[in-house]
């Protein structure tokens, strides 16, 4: 496993080096204020995928970081879910307010076309469905687009089945049984996600408890689906089985992790550890067992890489369903050789990589 080291942030190279990426790309365009990076960070698998982000960033070396974070935890979670497909990540720096015009998405569109179908976009933060018809407008290299274009359509629905399956694996793991019927289950944040996963939790008669920084949100969702609504911080004090992450990242951290009385930590937010080689471990020393967070919420990669294969919303559920054997795959060899969940989770990613650019080594 790479350990990243705190670097000037003046060097360039040296985080590049340090992620180990394959390319990145550094996108100019005067007239429009285009300034875009695009991270590939590992194309062994197949073209690299992911979205496109468009964010105020407060300084440039914040973006360079963001973009290698992100294109980095692409390439593992295309790996560990089986899937031919590498892993990439483009941001955008500038206030989409302001900045964003057509000019500078479809600028930026031919920037992405110029790599030839190496890297793949999406849609990603701040960035509407009609940002990326510009997109696809200069070039074909795009995914995720709405069920009207083509497209695989929303692809909520079967991250929020990838994280119920993922969910039921840890159980199994964690109580002996995977049934989650009479499980208390916490559940922070209950946007696109969130709601379908409550569908599912529900009606095998879990017992929720939730919370959304929406009070509104979370009190519609609490009579929906018979479940107790509780402050925002609150969510971490609760009595539990199940602690289910479904909105931002960093949960897991220095402040909440005494305070979590449950047995599992489960759900679709990205970066749940905020620090995963500390906050891996502490959860270990807990005795609680965690589902890592780019393998259960796959599902929605594996939705947009249906879109790529040909394939449809069947066969994305169909693989989707395959995270329940890969989580308790992860948990046994985290549990066989000594190793925190999210740490053996890539391991097994990059052993895959590593065997196929074996098998490609041929011509
Ligand atoms: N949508 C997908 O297919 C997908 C795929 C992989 C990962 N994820 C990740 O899953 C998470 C949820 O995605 P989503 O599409 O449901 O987003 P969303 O914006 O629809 O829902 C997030 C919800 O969390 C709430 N929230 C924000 N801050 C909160 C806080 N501090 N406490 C409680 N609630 C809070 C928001 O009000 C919102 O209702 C995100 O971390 C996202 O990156 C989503």
């Amino acid at each position: 496993m790479v350990e990243i080291q705190a670097l000037p942030e003046t060097s360039i190279f040296g985080q590049i080096a340090d992620y180990q990426h394959e390319q990145v790309v550094f996108c100019h365009d005067h007239e429009t204020g285009l300034k875009a990076i695009i991270g590939i960070h590992n194309t062994v698998l197949g073209p690299a995928l992911g979205g496109t982000r468009m964010w105020h960033y407060a300084s440039e070396a914040e973006a360079l970081n963001d973009v290698l974070r992100l294109s980095r935890g692409m390439t593992y979670k295309a790996a560990i879910s089986g899937l031919n497909l590498g892993g990439g990540k483009a941001v955008i720096i500038g206030d989409a307010k302001t900045i964003k015009t057509e000019a500078l998405l479809r600028k930026f569109g031919r920037f992405v076309q110029n790599l030839n179908g190496k890297y793949i976009t999406a849609e990603d933060v701040n960035m509407t469905t009609k940002d990326m018809e510009y997109i696809r407008m200069e070039t074909k290299h795009v995914a995720g687009l709405p069920e009207s274009m083509g497209g695989s359509g929303d692809p909520s629905p079967v991250t929020a089945y990838g994280t119920y399956m993922g969910m039921k694996a840890a159980a199994k793991k964690a109580f002996g049984s995977d049934s989650l019927a009479g499980k208390r289950i916490a559940v922070q944040g209950v946007g696109h996600v969130g709601t379908y996963l409550l569908e599912h939790l529900t009606k095998e008669g879990a017992h929720i408890v939730l919370t959304d920084y929406y009070k509104e949100r979370a009190e519609e969702a609490g009579a929906k689906f018979g479940a107790k609504v509780v402050g925002l911080d609150d969510i971490y004090d609760q009595d539990v089985d199940i602690y289910s992450p479904c909105a931002l990242g960093a949960t897991i951290n220095d402040d909440t992790i005494d305070r979590l009385k449950c047995s599992v930590v489960a759900g679709c937010a990205n970066n749940q550890l905020k620090d995963e080689n500390v906050h891996g471990p502490a959860l270990v020393d807990r005795g609680i067992l965690y589902a890592p967070d780019f393998l259960i919420n796959a599902g929605g990669l594996i939705n947009v890489y249906s879109e790529v294969t040909g394939s449809n919303r069947q066969g994305a559920l169909t693989q989707t369903e395959k995270i329940y054997d890969y989580t308790l795959q992860v948990l046994e060899k985290a549990a066989a050789e000594g190793l925190h969940p999210q740490q053996a989770a890539i391991r097994q990613a990059e052993q895959r990589i590593a065997a196929i650019g074996r098998v490609k080594s041929t011509y």
